[in-house]
């Protein structure tokens, strides 16, 4: 059993410093800081936060806004470096948080895809054997020679998925993404999803959606105020949060 386990969340807590101070200028910060005259206020926004993921299991997180659900996800991602605690993750990750940070806005949306395939670990001719694939599903036929500036949020949204989701990874991790584009192409990505699923992809989802988190997950992480409310079945959670 313990060679099932692909993510292992162990007492993770995680602290921001917030700046209680104002400054005229860049300058002034820079130099209160170097003599240490900077005071912070700490802010704890996860506190001790343990559960683990089996292979093939999907992993909702919920609860209210800056519960922690984020944090959660960039910490799993390795994006931030819990203050304590530990997480080990077993596989490799597409990550689907902040969808288009990585891309180039004054570059093409046809230069961006081998941007971000490059970002992604992938090599030019696997990109390209991947290419009218990722036209076909982000449906930006006439616009992979733009710059990406003058897409809307939803275009750059669309794009960025069908970038990330080329490959079957052990590990699938979408922060919000299902909120984006149009209720059509939200479809489209939840059958990508399904599809994933089927390969054995685990996938840790966040969103405000109760109904999109009941039809992927089978688990519920439920983060309340930065702390573990609840862990368990997604069934059993999902009513009781409905209903809280
Ligand atoms: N880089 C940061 N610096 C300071 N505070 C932060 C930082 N990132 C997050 N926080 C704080 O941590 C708390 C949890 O934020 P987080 O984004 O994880 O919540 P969330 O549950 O994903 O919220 P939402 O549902 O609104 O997306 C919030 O109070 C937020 O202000």
């Amino acid at each position: 059993m313990e060679n099932d386990l692909i993510v292992t969340v162990d007492h993770v807590s995680m602290r921001f410093n917030l700046s209680s101070e104002k400054f005229d200028s860049f300058k002034e910060y820079v130099i209160k800081s170097i003599k240490r005259q900077v005071s912070y206020d700490e802010f704890w926004a996860l506190q001790d936060i343990s559960f683990e993921v089996r292979r093939g299991e999907s992993l909702g997180l919920v609860g209210l806004n800056g519960s922690g659900k984020s944090t959660m996800l960039k910490i799993i991602a390795g994006v931030l470096k819990p203050t304590k605690g530990t997480v080990s993750v077993r596989g490799n990750m597409a990550p689907l948080i902040e969808l288009g940070a990585g891309f180039d806005m004054d570059l093409t949306a046809k230069e961006n895809v081998f941007l971000n395939g490059a970002l992604l670990g992938y090599n030019r001719s696997q990109m390209e054997a991947q290419y009218e694939d990722i036209v076909k599903f982000s449906e930006l036929g006439d616009f992979m020679n733009v710059p990406v500036k003058n897409f809307s949020s939803g275009m750059v949204s669309r794009l960025a998925f069908a970038i990330a989701t080329i490959g079957v990874p052990d590990i699938l991790i979408c922060d919000e993404v299902l909120s984006v584009g149009d209720f059509r192409f939200q479809e489209k990505c939840e059958e990508r999803i399904g599809n994933m699923q089927k390969k054995g992809t685990t996938i840790l989802f966040v969103s405000h959606s109760l109904e999109q988190v009941e039809k992927i997950c089978n688990k519920i992480v439920w983060l309340e105020k930065g702390r573990l409310k609840m862990f368990g079945d997604a069934k059993n959670i999902c009513k009781i949060y409905a209903e809280s």
